[in-house]
């Protein structure tokens, strides 16, 4: 994944993408454009929540990212999401949006499904009651699983021919037939080591092609379950029914994206102090010494509002969850924050400009600091590469969370 990541947003009509794109959006904190070169209709920048570098080194007042913002050691670091509509079951077949769907979805590093957990809309997105979000989870998957496999199994004759006739290894065969979903080599040899394959391809059956493409869609569209719409009193049961069946918490988030949009709002009307993706929120009766200057909530029906919302989604699950959402997602891609400085010692990129930890790159967990300066610098000849303290850094050094995340290129041959 060389360029920046690109987080999907999948899920039936109705599930409650928009509003969860428009969550994470929104943020009251951003500041500045993003450097994307196309931002099509279907594309926003999210913000995701990183412990920042400048509370390591007590500098979180100089802090002035950029792109995106910080606050007290906390920086929202702008990410790429898409907004993949139009899935509906058999949208493989060309349902719904169907293939403009799947179009999208290969240019995604990950993806966040959100689920209605309230079992208030059907498969297709429409109202119902009682509804079992369980069977969301598995069709979805089921569509992305069957449009790859298709793909592949008509035209499996004559991979099979050029793969022999080429005498190709496996993996450069599946390349070639993997490339068009944004995949790498090391992508298709990390599905294969998954499923410890030793069949030669020409042998493969029907059902080894499906393992294979089960492998390759975990190695290529890591997904974590937005269980959405928690604020709903019937979302216990579904929440129960898919945690049981899923049981890696990792990948499942429980979200009311709803409510932190209204969140938002009345933090921006000031009616509430509330920081985004916060575990509570204060109004004027709380801000006992008015430190936050709010107004009076005056309408009795946006008290009980409030209300409902501390006692259906703050006391019960502690949080929106949104940001927890994109930062599971970031978790499944491995990314880690690297800081680029100028000044290896001060952590400015100027000696006329106080700021600190002006740019933030999210890379992959292990990536070589040659590639985070190909990344960064592009073609700009870069002779070595300094760490904290001025220490030299090896190019073929890797990153990690601490470990050669603060970086400074001195540029030259
Ligand atoms: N109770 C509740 N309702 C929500 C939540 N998130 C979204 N909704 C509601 O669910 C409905 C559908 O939300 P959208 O965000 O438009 O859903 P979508 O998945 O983008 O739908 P399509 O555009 O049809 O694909 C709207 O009425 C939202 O207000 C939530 O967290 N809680």
């Amino acid at each position: 994944m060389a360029r920046d990541p690109l987080i999907g947003l999948v899920g039936k009509p109705s599930s409650g993408k928009s509003t969860m794109l428009n969550s994470l959006t929104d943020a009251t904190a951003k500041t500045g454009a993003f450097p994307f070169t196309t931002i099509d209709p279907n594309k926003a920048t999210g913000y995701l929540q990183i412990d920042c570098a400048c509370a390591r080194f007590g500098k979180s007042g100089q802090c002035r990212p950029n792109y995106g913002s910080c606050k007290d050691g906390k920086r929202f670091v702008p990410v790429m999401l898409l907004d993949v509509a139009g899935l509906v079951p058999g949208a493989h077949e060309g349902r719904g949006l169907g293939n403009k769907f799947l179009d999208d979805l290969r240019h995604a590093d990950a993806l966040i499904h959100v689920v209605d957990a309230s079992g208030s809309t059907d498969a297709e997105g429409k109202a119902t009651s009682g509804y079992d979000a369980l069977q969301d989870v598995e069709w979805l998957r089921g569509e992305i699983l069957r449009w790859i496999e298709g793909n592949l199994k008509d035209k499996w004759g004559s991979i099979k021919r050029r793969h022999t006739s080429t005498k190709s290894t496996a993996v450069d065969t599946l390349q070639n037939q993997f490339s068009g979903y944004g995949s790498t080599a090391a992508v298709v040899q990390r599905c294969l080591d998954r499923i410890k394959l030793t069949e030669p391809l020409e042998q493969w059956s029907d059902s080894t092609i499906e393992r294979v493409v089960s492998a390759f869609v975990d190695e290529k569209f890591p997904t974590v379950l937005a269980l959405n719409k928690i604020d709903h009193p019937d979302a216990d049961r579904c929440i129960y029914r898919i945690t049981k069946k899923y049981p890696d918490l990792d990948k499942i988030v429980l979200t009311s994206a709803i409510s932190e949009v209204f969140l938002r709002r009345l933090a921006k009307q000031r009616y509430v102090h509330y920081e985004e993706g916060g575990r509570g929120f204060v109004t004027k009766v709380e801000d006992h010494e008015n430190r936050f200057d709010l107004k009076e909530i005056t309408d009795e029906r946006l008290q009980i509002r409030i209300d409902t919302l501390r006692d259906m989604l703050f006391y019960r699950w502690g949080s929106t969850g949104v940001i927890h959402a994109l930062q599971a997602a970031a978790r499944q891609l491995h990314l880690v924050p690297v800081f680029s400085v100028r000044n290896i010692h001060t952590f400015t990129n100027s000696a006329t400009d106080d700021a600190v930890f002006k740019d933030c790159t999210l890379v992959k967990r292990g990536t070589q600091v040659g590639s985070v300066v190909r990344k960064i610098m592009g073609d700009v000849p870069v002779a070595f590469v300094e760490g904290v303290g001025g220490v030299r850094v090896s190019k073929t050094d890797t990153v990690n969370e601490g470990k050669n995340d603060i970086l400074c290129f001195k540029i030259g041959h």
